[in-house]
């Protein structure tokens, strides 16, 4: 028999978790976390709902989280079902008019209004907004080169409707923050000639973690880390090794925005980015509130 002297081991496992994550509160509360959550990520309901929970929980521990969605498996799957076709350059999808309608269609109305109800159901405030919203975010068009195989020259390559935020202005997400809420942001925004863009949700996710000065940037994905070429994970990165992962091709596809992301993220005033596996149940919480650093970090 277990008297109240002689707990039970597994209550005072809870107990010591629930300890272990102070030091962690009181050094976060206050500070902002700018949160992407990916498209792969988002296929599992239960992983949903973590995620809805992590972020709840974040902010009722006194951080300011800021949501950033991505979407792009389900935009391609959205134009597939259309018959669109869809082709990527360096990570970043090719954008014609009729491709920027279905990403919006699909960002800003299915994916951004589902993960708003998931914060919901989780009990927390959400508001779901795009960088249209208030013209919030400013809009360039992403340039972008390629060296020709055959002349070896650079030669521009024209990706349509691809966006990259050139102006952040924080105070409508300020505002929503300061009001109890949770902003859910989708990656679209106007450009300063009135075109509408589809962003890279990282890329979007960094610039408004630069223009908040969030204390941390965390990117979810559907991999550990950055892998290296033997596929074993990297944990620390600074902008140096991130360069010469670059120039050797031990990242393609989508950890090539992901990783200038970081760059631009770290180099722009965020203490620190992290690439996370969101397919782990809470690996937001497990590397915010505990001992355990999970995926790969990025710093100056
Ligand atoms: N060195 C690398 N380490 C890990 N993932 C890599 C690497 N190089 C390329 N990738 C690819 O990057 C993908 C993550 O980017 P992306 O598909 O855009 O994810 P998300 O939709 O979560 O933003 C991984 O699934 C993987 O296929
Ligand atoms: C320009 C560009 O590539 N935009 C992305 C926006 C969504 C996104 O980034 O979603 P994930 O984070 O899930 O990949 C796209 O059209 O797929």
């Amino acid at each position: 028999m277990t008297s109240k002297h002689d707990p039970d081991p597994a209550l005072l496992a809870k107990a010591e978790t629930l300890t272990e994550a102070l030091p962690y509160m009181q050094r976060y509360a206050g500070k902002t976390f700018v949160v992407k959550y990916g498209g792969h990520a988002m296929g599992d309901p239960e992983l949903a709902r973590d995620f809805a929970e992590d972020v709840v929980l974040m902010k009722a521990v006194g951080i300011n989280p800021v949501v950033v969605h991505g979407g792009g498996p389900q935009i391609g799957a959205m134009l597939k079902q259309l018959g669109v076709e869809s082709s990527f350059v360096d990570g970043l999808r090719v954008t014609d008019a009729e491709t920027a309608k279905v990403a919006e269609m699909v960002l800003s109305g299915a994916i951004n209004k589902e993960l708003v109800n998931w914060i919901g159901q989780a009990g927390g405030r959400a508001v779901g907004i795009s960088g249209k919203d208030d013209g919030f975010v400013t809009a360039t068009k992403v340039l972008r080169t390629r060296k020709d195989p055959d002349s070896n020259i650079e030669q521009a390559v024209d990706l349509g409707f691809v966006g990259e935020p050139s102006k952040v202005d924080r105070t409508l997400l300020d505002t929503i923050s300061a009001a109890g809420m949770i902003p859910v942001i989708a990656p679209i925004a106007i450009g300063e000639d009135g075109s509408t863009y589809n962003i890279n949700a990282d890329t979007m996710a960094g610039a408004i973690a630069a223009a908040l000065g969030a204390a941390r940037l965390f990117l979810l994905t559907d991999v550990p880390g950055v892998l290296d070429k033997s596929g074993e994970l990297l944990t620390d990165l600074d902008p140096a090794k991130i360069v010469g992962l670059q120039a050797d091709g031990t990242i393609s596809g989508g950890m090539i925005p992901k990783l200038e992301t970081c760059l631009n993220a770290v180099q722009g005033g965020v203490d620190a980015a992290v690439i996370l596996d969101g397919r782990v149940p809470h690996a937001m919480l497990l590397e915010i509130f505990t001992r355990r650093g999970a995926g790969t970090l990025v710093r100056l």
